[in-house]
Formats: C-alpha cells, structure tokens, sequence
C-alpha cells in the first residue's frame, strides 16, 4: 500500500476517491494503460488477506465492526412505526463487495431498458450484458455439485475471462428442492440461467466466490491485487476525503475540478488532479461529498454553511431502497440447514472441513424466484389500478419523477414485469421469534423491487466526518406497503403446495395470529430491513429532470468530474446490486477512455 508522500501534493491524471467496489475496478482498468497515473483514496483500511472477509457463510461477522462496517444511523421511520435501522456499507478497500452476501445477480432486461428510456442513451440491456460479462469468469458447478442436484445453465450468458469468479457454490440441497420444486407445482416456470435478461421464473444463482480456492472474490481479489504492482496505481488507505477541489477563477464556464482535500494520519493533505475526479464513494457518501464541495441544493448547502458552486436539486434526492422481511418456517425432519452454525460443535467441524476444501463454510443464499404480480394474486388487476391511483393523486411531483413512475406503473402492467422477489434462506432470520436449538428452519425473504416512495441522503453538517442524514422514506407511498403484503400472502400459500406442504411443520413468524391484511401489514412494519441496495442518490437523468450526472457519468456543470458507483441507478432495478457496480465502472472505464483520445 502506498504512504502518504506518495499522494500528498502529487499530481495524478485520474483521482478516485473510494475504493470500493466500483472505485477499485475502475482503477485497475484504467491503469492497464501504463502511460496513466491513477490515484484512489480509500476512507477504510486495506483489510487484506483477512478471513473475516474472505471465508464465504461468514455473512454479517463484519456487522457493526468499525474496521470493515460504515454503520449509518437512518432518520426515525415516520410510516414504519417510528423504525430505525442501522445501514451496514462496506468500509475498506472493496468496500461493499467486501461485506456483502455474495449473491450475484443480474436484473431483467426490462429494467435496465427502463434507464435508458429516462434519457440515457446506451444504458440499455445490450449495453449492460456486454460489460458485466467482461467483469466475470464463470465457472460451471462441480460434479461433486452436479451429482447432487440437477444445475443448468449457459454458458453463453456468463463471461469467461474476467476478474470477479463466480460459480454455483455449496448449498443445502433439500431446501433448494423444496423451494424449486414449489413453486414449479405452483405455476412459475424453471429458468435454466437468469442471466441473459429474463429472470421471470425460479432459479438458482451463483455466488462469487472462487472455486479454486473456496473464497470471496471481490473488488480487491479480483481488480486491486492483480494491479498492485503497476508502477501508475497508487492506493492510499485510511484517507477520507473531506472536499472536491475546483479552479473557480474561470466563471461563467463549467467548473473544472483540480483535484481533492483528504485526511490522512490526522493531517489534512491534498492531491492533483491532471485528467479528472472521479467519485466512487457509494451511495450514501458520493452525495455527500459534493454537497462538502458545493454541489447540490441551495437549501442543503445554507443549512451546512458551504459556499454554492452549482446548485443541483437532485443531489441527494430521489433513494430508492429495497426492503425485505421474512416469513419463517420449522422443518420436519430437521434437514442440514445454516441453522446448525448456531452449534459450536458444527462450527468447528465446518472450519475444518473448510481447510480441506470441503463443507458447508463454502455455501451461498441459492434459491430465488422473480415473478409478476399477476402470478401471486387474481387480485393484480385491482391492485394495479390503486396504485396508479395513488400515482394520480400524488400532486405536484419532483421533475422527472412522474415519467419514472409511469414506469413502474407499466411494469407492473406487463404480464412479464418483474414486481415480487422470494428467497429462500436456509436458517431462521425473522427477528420477531427466537429459534430452538437443534430445530431446522427456512425463512423465505421478500423483497420490495421497485419502490414507489423515494428517499433523500443529505450532509448533515460542514463537517466531512459527521455521517449524513439518511431517510428512505418507507411506505410512505401505501402500495409499497401492500405489495410485500402479497408477498407474503402468497408465501403463506406455499404450504399448500408440496413439497413445501410436507416439508414444513408450522410457520413460525409472523404465525397463526397475525391474519388480516392490518396485522400483516403491523408485522411488515415491525420485522422489515435494508437490503443494502440503495441507489438513485446521484442520478443519471437530464439536468432539468434533477438528474446528478449526464450518461457519460459527468456531474452537470462540471468538465471533468464523474461518479461512478451504484448512486447514479435513477430507477430501481430488480436485482441485487453488486454486479451491477462492475458493469457501472467497466462501462465508465470505456467513457473516459474515449473521452480522452
Ligand atoms: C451488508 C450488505 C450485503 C449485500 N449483499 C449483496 C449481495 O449478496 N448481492 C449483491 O448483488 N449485492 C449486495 N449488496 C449490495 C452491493 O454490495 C453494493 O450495492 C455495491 O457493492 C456498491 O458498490 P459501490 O461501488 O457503489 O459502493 P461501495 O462498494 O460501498 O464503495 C464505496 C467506497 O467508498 C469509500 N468511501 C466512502 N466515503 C469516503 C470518503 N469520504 N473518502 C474516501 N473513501 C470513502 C467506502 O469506504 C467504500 O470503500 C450488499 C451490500 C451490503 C452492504
């Protein structure tokens, strides 16, 4: 890792601030040209070569642990009984990608098509398949995997020859079956691999994970340590950065951004920038930053003291987060599940076994089934008409956000529109209940896909150390209330099905007493989470729609100051978000690339 004479007062063609996700990809593409210098400066440590991050089922160790874990405290949830959460993000070199689950999925073409429609031309499906497949090398499921369960898939629809591994990972098979085989006995169709654009149907997913050596692969594995060695990358850690710096003695014209002010071992420093800034500081931070630094909304700057150099309505504006909960279930016959991690004994024999190779650290959250509204319930029609109701009747909107929500609307009409998400994860995780020992559960998780209601993330105060005001606004448009409540309605109708019917003994929560749609929706606001897949805080839209950034990833008003990370999504997709964080920074690699010769 570098020092700090190394950066301060050094001059780079490229400064990237963050080195999460996006921010290490996109650094490492841009250096494979070795006549560019490219700089990243990462607030969290390096964390390499740390078994908390790399061993897979370790998922939430780094919870909370200021050394890999940002923590952010959310605004009291005025819809959702006055909820507050904490929001993990990946702190550290890799950033999210280094905490997250390691579910890699990809979203139906549709709703990257949606992207495009707002304005930004070549952020469609084609766009997107051909760079997150140049992120990954797929590796097809072992035999030792095929024997067990029967996998499918196409090779075509993966890249072979990129940095992030992924595979088919260990999973407890019974539950993969029960799951399956459900809701195939209910109505939806088996995909054989969700990832060519069409994840209507259940499936199951891969992991990135590497298969040679059983571990997370991630920003850092994958991008960062095959380009340490480059003589023009220079990583620093530990350096938050505080503010964007500009050269405003041009007015009139576009600003020009020079370079940035950090925090480094208690000093403040800063670096040059010859080319361009790039922000890659997530969803929560990238906001942030450029409201420290002048961009943003006139009444947010006031109210932290920062001078204005462009007034941006939409930084900060229009969040979109997908929450989730579950429905938990005791299994008869108490089948293998995560559930047994819960023994010490287990845990330690899994280390073991881990050590050979073998076992069930090495597992993954594997079954998924995406689906239309219209596939859960004959209410759908009269669903759909309440919520475009509710859209009617909303008043005066934002710029821009009528036109995204005649979106949504749309895809909630299309028979094919995804709408509902289930997973089936392999232990108990409600937080109503508690489970008993040596008992097996599945929990199947529900996940709001396209909220109606949006958010804002703001800088609380001047000062770059205070964490900023979160405020998803939950359910504060009702329909995204109602449709978790069919999600969990038409998980209920699971046990009428077999296997599930057979396979389960009792629902455990919300359970019997929770029955009209009013009680679901008091569980719903007591037992729902982040599922840490926020976006929209920086969005790509035209100016005049309160978008952040133009589809060259160029913040409005500005020559030469980008955002790359998930914040420039303006329209959320059904999907989690990882790889589409790869497919932002490879596309934005090719965007600055050009722009430059
Ligand atoms: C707990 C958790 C579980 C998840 N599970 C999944 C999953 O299973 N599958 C999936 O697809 N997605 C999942 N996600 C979502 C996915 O990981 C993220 O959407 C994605 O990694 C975000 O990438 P990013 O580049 O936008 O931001 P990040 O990867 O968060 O990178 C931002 C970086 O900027 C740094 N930074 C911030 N402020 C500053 C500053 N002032 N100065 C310097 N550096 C700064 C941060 O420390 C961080 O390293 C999960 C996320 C979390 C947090």
């Amino acid at each position: 890792m570098s020092a700090q004479r190394d950066v301060s007062g050094k001059t780079f063609n490229y400064v990237i601030i963050g080195g999460g996700t996006a921010g290490l990809a996109l650094a490492s593409r841009l250096s494979e040209d070795p006549l560019v210098t490219v700089v990243v400066l990462e607030a969290g440590e390096a964390n390499l070569e740390d078994p908390n991050i790399l061993v897979p089922a370790q998922f939430g160790k780094t919870f909370g642990n200021p050394k890999y874990d940002w923590a952010f405290p959310v605004e009291k949830q005025q819809f959702s009984n006055g909820k507050e959460f904490i929001w993990s993000r990946g702190k550290g070199l890799g950033g999210s990608s280094g905490q997250n689950f390691c579910a890699w999925v990809k979203p139906p073409a549709a709703d990257v098509d949606a992207i495009e429609k707002l304005g930004n031309p070549g952020w469609n499906w084609d766009e997107y398949f051909r760079y997150s497949c140049k992120s990954e090398s797929f590796h097809p499921p072992a035999q030792e995997q095929t024997n067990l369960y029967p996998h499918t898939y196409e090779t075509e629809l993966h890249g072979t020859s990129g940095p992030i591994q992924t595979t088919i990972p260990f999973h407890y098979h019974a539950i993969d079956l029960l799951f399956q085989k459900t809701l195939v006995n209910k109505g939806l169709k088996t995909i054989k691999d969700p990832y060519g654009g069409d994840i209507n149907g259940t499936w199951i997913a891969n992991a990135n994970y590497d298969p040679q050596t059983w571990t997370r692969s991630y920003a850092t594995t994958g991008y960062f340590l095959p380009a340490r060695d480059r003589p023009n990358l220079t990583v620093l850690t530990e350096a938050t950065v505080t503010r964007i710096l500009f050269d405003d003695t041009v007015t009139g014209q576009q600003l020009t951004a020079t370079g940035v002010e950090f925090v480094h071992n208690k000093r403040t420093c800063q670096v040059y920038a010859e080319r361009e800034v790039i922000l890659s500081a997530g969803t929560i931070q990238s906001p942030q930053i450029l409201e420290l630094s002048g961009i943003g909304r006139a009444e947010i700057l006031k109210k932290i003291g920062v001078e204005i150099k462009i007034e941006l309505d939409g930084v900060g504006e229009n969040v979109q987060d997908h929450t989730f909960l579950g429905v938990s279930f005791e299994l008869a016959g108490s089948p293998e599940t995560y559930d047994r991690m819960r023994e010490p004994e287990y845990q330690a024999e899994a280390l073991k076994l881990y050590g050979e190779g073998r076992g069930p650290q090495r597992a993954g959250i594997t079954s998924f089934a995406y689906f239309p509204l219209s596939a859960a319930t004959p209410e759908a029609p009269t669903l759909i008409k309440r919520a475009a109701a509710e859209v009617a009747s909303s008043g005066v909107l934002p710029p821009g956000l009528r036109e995204q929500l005649d979106l949504q609307l749309a895809c909630l009409n299309d028979k094919n529109g995804i709408d509902l998400e289930i997973i089936a994860f392999p232990a108990f995780f409600t937080p109503i209940s508690t489970p008993e020992p040596q008992k097996s559960y599945v929990t199947i998780l529900s996940v709001l896909n396209h909220p109606l209601s949006r958010g804002t993330i703001h800088a609380k105060s001047g000062d770059p150390f205070d964490l900023p005001s979160i405020d998803p606004h939950y359910f504060e448009r009702d329909f995204d209330l109602e449709i978790l409540v069919q999600h969990i309605k038409y998980i209920r109708t699971m046990v009428d099905a077999e296997p599930f019917k057979s396979g389960v003994v009792r629902e455990i929560d919300p359970g019997p007493n929770c029955v009209t749609d009013e009680e679901i929706r008091e569980y719903i606001k007591n037992a729902h989470g982040t599922s840490w897949h926020t976006i929209g805080s920086c969005s790509m839209l035209p100016r005049e729609k309160q978008g952040v950034v133009d589809p060259e990833l160029k913040v409005y008003g500005t020559k030469n100051l980008r955002i790359v990370d998930i914040s420039i999504i303006p329209i959320h997709l059904a999907t989690h978000t990882h790889a589409t964080a790869y497919m932002i920074a490879e596309k934005a690699a090719d965007l600055i690339r050009a722009s430059c010769n």
